[in-house]
């Protein structure tokens, strides 16, 4: 019996962002579409190339994007929404990045006029940091085959000398995914089944034999119309063309797994590492005849793989089928290259892998399972050795953090009532009704990124930058007074990432140089690596807090980064759970919060930005998730008095079934994305009567549209139809980093009017 090894999916930014820096000069006019083609171009063959040399047999095609996989796939439906004025079918690259950036009236980066447009809904990819283009489907909407760009990769792939195996998004995850407008999109199945079969039909006669064809929603609590609409799909798709390897990640299969054995596709992809417990249950349920995909690398997290044990699981099995070894899931998720990391401290780095070192783990299980263990008796043994020396460090413990998290009691999490500190608040505040703020961040401009670039290289003095910084921070702080902003923010000019910030400042963590990894379009995040006890050895924003704050006799909100949004968008231990390295920082944070309010701060923001991407994704694990992350934010919350306005922001946040969650976290004023879906949210949280103050967005930052007044004031009315005037913030949906001043300056500007306007009325 053979062991393959395929790869689901390769990091597609580049190991040094090539795509990214490619995709800004396009979008700023500096470069063309042509330059942008041939950049994709070559990431597209080096990804090939480099997989290829590391032992992987299948290499996937398609699986790069220029923004985003779902948006690709939408594109190949053309599900164009109208609004973009394409005809079904031929939309072209400027609709694509219309859908998924929004345009500014006038001329946009393209050089094209357009009618100022807004962008797609984008949201969280199941419970990753990655974000998708949210398809839409509208009543009478007409779909058409567009350009098969997943054809066009296979045969750029093959023309080069690589033989590939296509991937593309299943049809239930797609519809499962989209959202529907006077419709609802499974109304489409047979239609969106028809193009699937159409699609797959043109790569079969093109010579493609194996077709990844992506259903994560499997690993879902799925309805009877998900799972109708699962077999309809597959006893006519697997009639279409290619073979199909079903491919599941992101947990088990649970419940579905005779579902999804019972499919006429040729082969199944599980995740192991999500779910390891479920490989017996798989083994039973599988038909021998169906080729099993084995995702036993984790693709979401950057340890080293214990290859031994794993080894011992599934020597039994390769001796009875063949089997192909994988990641489990696409390698999108983690960095490039551990090689690439010049600064990572030596002892931790023995204990990584990256998206190529996994392909070699992969490479190195083939080896053993084809050829016998002893074949590659040196690199097993090393390592186990770098698995054991992780497991034995001296400096993954840490007595007195332990210490700390024995001690916690009951009071720690408790603040005072909500009236004793309404009051307390309001004395000490004075603010008007419909108080205006902002997230957070202003613009990172690329001179306040080239400062910190220089400073960080050593070529710009720590006094020079930190001057360089106070000045981007008194400017914030004098246009903020002069616009009349109610609460102020210093505007976050010192951090790089509002997570890698803290997590180069805390015990516990390391952090990378190029460890990049793709959390929408363009944009990068540099996840820190958790890989022992947390504590914080020294304040972390005090100085700046106290810095703005002595500019203005306006509040200025101290801007934290709460636990459960450090632990989620940071890669974390796996030699404890989650919930316990969370408490851990819950506390290094709780000093924080502590020292900003003695040194005055009357407002302090914990941002939750990824509490609910944190989300199980089986409903039956909510309330544990919940009852922990609800309770570190407590925890590091309520060590201050009554008076003290504590602030939290979520962003992109689907609040429905948490919202007794949210109500328990006890905030005393909540942000939250609502301007790209009119305020509906709100309805949810008018319906559990949640008791504290909203700042429901009244415009959306992630497109580089400047709202109007008139508009931003209507949305509010419309959040005062779910909600009392006294309990309403003004604010955007989220922090400003990623616009620029000149988009910023007007939204503000227009955003405080509306305020002003809505006080009118009061
Ligand atoms: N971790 C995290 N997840 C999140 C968010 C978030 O803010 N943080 N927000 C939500 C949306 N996601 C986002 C993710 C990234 C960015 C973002 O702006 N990323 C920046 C990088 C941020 C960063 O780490 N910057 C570093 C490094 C900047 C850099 O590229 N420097 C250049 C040199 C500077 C230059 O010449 O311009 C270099 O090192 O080569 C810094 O400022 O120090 C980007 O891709 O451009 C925004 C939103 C959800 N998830
Ligand atoms: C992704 S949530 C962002 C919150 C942060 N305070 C900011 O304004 O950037
Ligand atoms: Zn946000």
């Amino acid at each position: 019996m053979t062991v393959t090894v395929a790869t689901l999916g390769f990091p597609r930014i580049g190991p040094r962002r090539e795509l990214k820096f490619a995709l800004e000069k396009f979008w700023s006019g500096k470069t063309d579409e042509a330059a942008l083609a041939t950049a994709a171009a070559g990431l597209r063959t080096a990804a090939w190339a480099r997989q290829n040399a590391l032992g992987a047999d299948w290499l996937p095609a398609g699986d790069f994007s220029l923004y985003d996989h779902m948006l690709d796939m939408s594109m190949m439906l053309g599900a164009v929404p109208a609004r973009y004025g394409a005809a079904p079918g031929a939309a072209d690259l400027v609709t694509y990045f219309a859908m998924a950036r929004g345009t500014t009236g006038g001329e946009d980066g393209c050089g094209h006029g357009h009618a100022s447009l807004t962008a797609c809904e984008m949201t969280k990819w199941f419970d990753t940091n990655y974000h998708y283009i949210v398809p839409e489907l509208a009543a009478g909407q007409k779909l058409a085959l567009g350009r098969l760009s997943v054809l066009d990769a296979w045969r750029e792939a093959k023309a080069q000398g690589f033989a590939t195996r296509p991937v593309i998004v299943g049809p239930v995850t797609w519809l499962s995914l989209a959202k529907g407008q006077g419709a609802d999109p499974f109304d489409f199945l047979d239609e969106v089944l028809g193009l699937y079969a159409a699609i797959l039909g043109h790569l079969g006669e093109a010579g493609v034999d194996w077709v990844q064809i992506d259903e994560p929603i499997l690993v879902t609590d799925l309805d009877d119309r998900q799972r109708r609409a699962l077999t309809r799909a597959y006893a006519k798709l697997a009639r279409s063309g290619p073979k199909l390897m079903l491919t599941t990640y992101f947990g088990a299969l649970d419940d579905n797994l005779s579902l999804a054995a019972s499919l006429p596709v040729a082969g199944l992809h599980v995740d192991l590492v999500r779910a390891p417990e479920q490989l017996e249950a798989v083994l039973r349920a599988v038909p021998d005849a169906m080729l099993l995909s084995l995702g036993v690398i984790d693709g979401r997290n950057v340890w080293r793989s214990d290859l031994e044990a794993l080894l011992d699981r599934i020597e039994p099995i390769a001796t009875r089928r063949d089997l192909v070894l994988a990641p489990s899931c696409s390698l999108l998720h983690v960095p490039v290259d551990l090689a690439l990391e010049t600064k990572l401290d030596g002892e931790v780095t023995q204990w990584l892998a990256f998206a190529v070192q996994k392909i070699e783990e992969l490479a190195l299980l083939k080896r053993a399972l084809n050829e016998g263990r002893a074949s590659v008796a040196d690199d097993l043994a090393a390592a186990a050795r770098a698995v054991a020396a992780r497991k034995t460090s001296p400096r993954i413990h840490d007595p007195a953090v332990a210490a700390r998290i024995a001690a916690v009691t009951p009071a720690m999490r408790e603040r005072g009532s909500r009236a004793a500190r309404d009051r307390a608040q309001a004395a000490a505040l004075g603010l008007p009704a419909f108080p205006t703020t902002t997230i957070g961040s202003f613009p990172q401009t690329s001179e306040v990124r080239k400062a910190r670039a220089a400073f960080n290289r050593g070529e710009l003095e720590g006094a020079a930058y930190d001057a360089f910084l106070r000045e981007e921070t008194e400017r914030a702080i004098r246009w903020q007074e002069r616009v009349g902003l109610d609460m102020l923010v210093h505007g976050e000019f010192e951090r790089n990432d509002m997570v890698q910030y803290f997590g180069e400042q805390l015990a516990g963590f390391v952090f990378t140089v190029n460890g990049w990894v793709q959390s929408y379009g363009s944009r990068c995040v540099r996840p820190p690596i958790l890989y022992g006890d947390v504590s914080r050895p020294a304040p972390m924003t005090v100085d700046w807090w106290r810095y703005a704050q002595s500019l203005t006799d306006k509040p200025v909100k101290g801007m934290l980064t709460g636990p459960v949004t450090i632990l989620n968008w940071s890669f974390v231990r796996d030699d404890q759970p989650r919930a316990a390295s969370c408490r851990q920082i819950a506390l290094a944070i709780r000093d924080e919060v502590i020292d900003l309010e003695a040194a005055g701060a009357k407002a302090i923001q914990i941002d939750e930005a990824a509490l609910r991407e944190g989300l199980p994704l089986r409903q039956r694990d909510w309330q544990q998730y919940l009852d922990w992350a609800v309770d570190c934010f407590r925890l590091t919350a309520a060590g201050v008095g009554d008076a003290t306005q504590i602030h939290t922001h979520m962003c992109y946040s689907e609040f429905n079934h948490i919202l007794p969650s949210i109500g328990a976290m006890d905030a005393d004023v909540i942000s939250i994305e609502t301007a790209r879906s009119q305020m509906e949210l709100l309805e949810g949280f008018a319906r559990y009567r949640y008791p504290a103050a909203i700042g429901p967005g009244v415009y959306d930052i992630h497109a580089p549209r400047v709202p109007d007044e008139a508009e931003m004031v209507t949305l509010m009315r419309l959040a005062q139809q779910h909600l009392r005037p006294d309990q309403l913030w003004v604010n955007p949906d989220c922090g400003l980093k990623t616009r620029r001043w000149e988009e910023v300056r007007p939204s503000i500007e227009a955003m405080v009017s509306a305020a002003r306007t809505l006080r009118a009325v009061v």
